[in-house]
């Protein structure tokens, strides 16, 4: 019988197997950050041990750095970064601060390094880590335990999961992006339902996406409760290898190619589970409530909990979110207008901010944030910044950001935002906070109206 990619990808990383115990990993790369990290060094410390593959390691700043750059005026925060350098230091672990041209959020700069490569098993202390799946390697979040493991063997003892196929047919119609397509599904299989599985998305609609699609519908993996979330490489992953820092050259290219184009999951393998979805009948989708889960059509209306699978937690997710069931989802008015993360903080999402922008005013605090330097850089010398600010939008430094409140771009208690990035939990943007998941398209159009609109309606 045929296997799947995500069946292949681990079974070449297998170092040790033995009955009745997780199968011992081999890891191709090691992302690291300031929050997860310090315990993991510690560790190694106390037990008097190296980090075993520092070439294999790679860390930056990200959670809780201003946006504005500046000293840390949290003290956790500060202290959080200040222990991250000095563990590099020590432990001699390449590292991007703040200031640093290659400083970002730890899953862009992954891919944009060319570090994340098809096959590869890539860990981080971070949920998001299933972002790299898009390459299509297994990629996953660990605890800072398993951060300790890694740091110490360059490996991880882990039970494979199980494998589902998510087979998105036919092309999403144009205005409908990656970000309403894994919201889609999300609020198609819930929060749970891709809890124990490794997902792979396939079908016309997933080939037809951008790398960085890609990342996005993989990012959210986690939000469906699943491990890991997985791409097959094709022509738009190595395109957007080939030439990257990290990337293989000349001979070693050409085989790296060979190799990663044996990466597809076998026409007569069989997957746990097989969802399905027609990208034909997708819209522009917002989320209403307090998990990534409860979404909608943004020409629906706020549902009556009643009509959900779940209605208790929808009443009481209306109740934080002060909705009222029946109100159309375009009546929504927002204050904060956030555009970032590492969902959707890529060159392309910012390109698709500035064509709304352009020429263009918002009526919001919208605030736009590159997910790292590099696509600072890449903005500003397409001008880009220029429309934002034309716009009225603010244009930050690399970083979190509003993703989540651990650095000063936060909500006010009651304040309402439409957000590009992937959680919308109660006080995820800050205490009190309302959060609104939304594709940069919809990001944009709403800075101009004040209101959740997609940009066809302006
Ligand atoms: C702080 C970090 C551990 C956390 C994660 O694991 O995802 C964060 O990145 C998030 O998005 O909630
Ligand atoms: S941008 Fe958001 S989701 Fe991504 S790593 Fe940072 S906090 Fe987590």
């Amino acid at each position: 019988m045929g296997r799947t990619l995500a069946e292949k990808v681990w079974e070449q990383h297998v170092v040790r197997r033995a009955e009745g115990e997780p199968d011992l990993l081999y890891i191709d790369l090691h992302l690291v950050h300031e929050v997860t990290s310090p315990q993991a060094f510690d560790g190694l410390r106390m037990a008097g041990r190296p980090v075993r593959r520092p070439d294999l390691t790679i860390a930056t700043e990200d959670h809780n750095v201003p946006t504005v750059r500046g000293p840390i005026s949290d003290p956790v925060s500060r202290v959080q970064v200040e222990t991250l350098r000095k563990n590099c230091a020590e432990f001699g672990v390449r590292l991007h601060p703040m200031g640093d041209a290659g400083q970002g959020v730890v899953h862009i700069i992954g891919p944009q390094f060319g570090l994340t490569q098809p096959g590869m098993t890539i860990v981080c202390g971070d949920s998001h880590t299933s972002t790299h799946g898009a390459f299509g390697g297994i990629a996953f979040g660990i605890g800072t335990s398993e951060v300790e493991h890694v740091l110490a063997t360059q490996t991880l003892p882990a039970y494979r999961p199980k494998t589902m196929a998510i087979e998105v047919s036919g092309r999403l119609p144009p205005g409908v992006t990656a970000k309403d397509l894994i919201l889609a599904i999300i609020a198609k299989i819930g929060t749970g339902g891709g809890q124990g599985y490794i997902v792979e998305y396939r079908g016309e609609a997933v080939r037809a996406l951008s790398m960085e699609g890609r990342m996005t519908v993989c990012n959210m993996s986690i939000e469906a409760g699943a491990r890991a979330g997985l791409i097959a490489p094709d022509e738009t992953t190595f395109a957007y290898l080939e030439g990257r820092p990290h990337a293989p050259t000349g001979a070693d290219w050409d085989a790296a190619v060979e190799y990663w184009r044996s990466l597809v999951t076998d026409e007569d393998a069989v997957f746990d589970t097989v969802v399905e979805i027609d990208a034909t009948t997708l819209t522009p989708f917002v989320t209403w409530g307090t998990n990534p889960g409860q979404g909608a059509p943004l020409g629906a209306a706020v549902p009556r909990p009643e009509d959900t699978d779940d209605p208790a937690a929808a009443a009481r997710a209306l109740e934080y979110m002060g909705l009222t069931a029946g109100t159309p989802l375009r009546d929504v008015a927002v204050d904060t207008v956030f555009v970032g993360s590492c969902t959707n903080g890529r060159l392309e999402d910012l390109r698709a901010v500035a064509d709304v922008l352009r020429g263009r005013q918002v009526v919001t605090r919208t605030l736009i944030v590159p997910g790292s330097m590099l696509v600072k850089l890449q903005a500003e010398q397409e001008g880009l910044h220029e429309v934002f600010t034309a716009a009225g939008a603010e244009w930050r430094e690399a970083g979190c950001s509003m993703c989540l409140g651990m650095n000063p771009d936060t909500l006010a208690p009651g304040e309402r935002s439409a957000s590009t990035s992937n959680r919308n939990f109660e006080g995820r943007q800050g205490k009190g906070g309302r959060t609104h998941l939304v594709s940069p398209q919809v990001a944009a159009a709403t800075a101009v109206t004040g209101r959740l609109t997609a940009p066809a309606d302006l």
